[in-house]
């Protein structure tokens, strides 16, 4: 069998035959969402909260461009790079030492700017909720698997009215493990009591396809996300889409037909 990392990248025409070769197969019950980059532009909220943190620690801001190439592998791991980054930006010392020794104020400052400003710059990208409406009423089963904390997650989905076609949503804190790691989304497909192979992850990163492949789930990947800022066409996947809801469309008439 073939590596995934070695395997060539796909051509958009071969992904939509590979994707409805998924489908007609695994006729799909259970959908599994990332959040930011997938269901969420969250960028402009990750730039108020950063900044703010950043101007806290007396560091020079961030650009969004830079914010969207170090979003998806959680908020530990985006405190600790960009600290990094402006820290040598800064010209002062920026090794492992010297993030850990800011770290704490840094990550309360942002959590307390993130947490008041949740959502209020971020967006729904288009598609979104007609393709979950489309999914959700198919019959097939909704859960979020983002990499954000569930303290930022639960209220972001609340407040962009998307927490009612979900069933439930793990966080990056959930459990010990996060993508790429398949541990959250067998988690998720047991408690949604559907199998691997009849689930589909829906996502934006290298992250989640990963996951999903480790996990045995299908894979579809959005081009409109962040992907640490590398080309998505070059991920593996069962398919590669420009919106949510001809993914939706395609699940639906792959439970249709008999
Ligand atoms: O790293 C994050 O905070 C967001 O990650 P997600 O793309 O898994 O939602
Ligand atoms: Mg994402």
């Amino acid at each position: 069998m073939t590596n995934s990392t070695t395997l060539p990248p796909l051509s958009s025409a071969q992904t939509a035959v590979s994707f409805i070769d998924w489908l007609t197969q695994a006729r799909p019950r259970a959908v599994l969402l990332d959040l930011d980059g997938t269901l969420v532009d969250t960028v402009a909220d990750f730039d108020v909260a950063l900044n703010q943190m950043l101007q806290q620690q007396q560091l020079p801001a961030i650009t969004q461009a830079e914010i969207r190439q170090i979003v998806g592998k959680g908020s530990v791991h985006l405190i600790q790079s960009i600290l990094a980054v402006k820290l040598s930006q800064a010209g002062l010392e920026s090794g492992p030492e010297a993030v850990q020794q800011r770290f704490s104020a840094a990550w309360d400052a942002y959590l307390q700017t993130y947490l008041r400003i949740n959502g209020q710059y971020a967006t729904v990208y288009p598609g979104v909720t007609q393709g979950l409406q489309t999914l959700h009423d198919a019959g097939v089963r909704l859960a979020v698997v983002t990499n954000k904390p569930l303290a930022l997650a639960q209220p972001l989905l609340k407040v962009k009215q998307l927490d009612a076609l979900v069933e439930f949503l793990y966080g990056g804190d959930s459990f010990d493990r996060k993508k790429p790691d398949p541990y959250p989304l067998l988690q998720a497909c047991e408690r949604l009591q559907v199998p691997p192979e009849h689930t589909l992850m829906i996502g934006d990163s290298s992250n989640d396809a990963a996951a999903a492949r480790a996990a045995g789930c299908g894979i579809a990947l959005l081009r409109y996300g962040y992907n640490h800022g590398e080309p998505i066409d070059a991920v593996p996947a069962h398919g590669h889409f420009d919106s949510i809801i001809p993914i939706a469309e395609a699940v639906q008439s792959s439970l249709l037909s008999v």
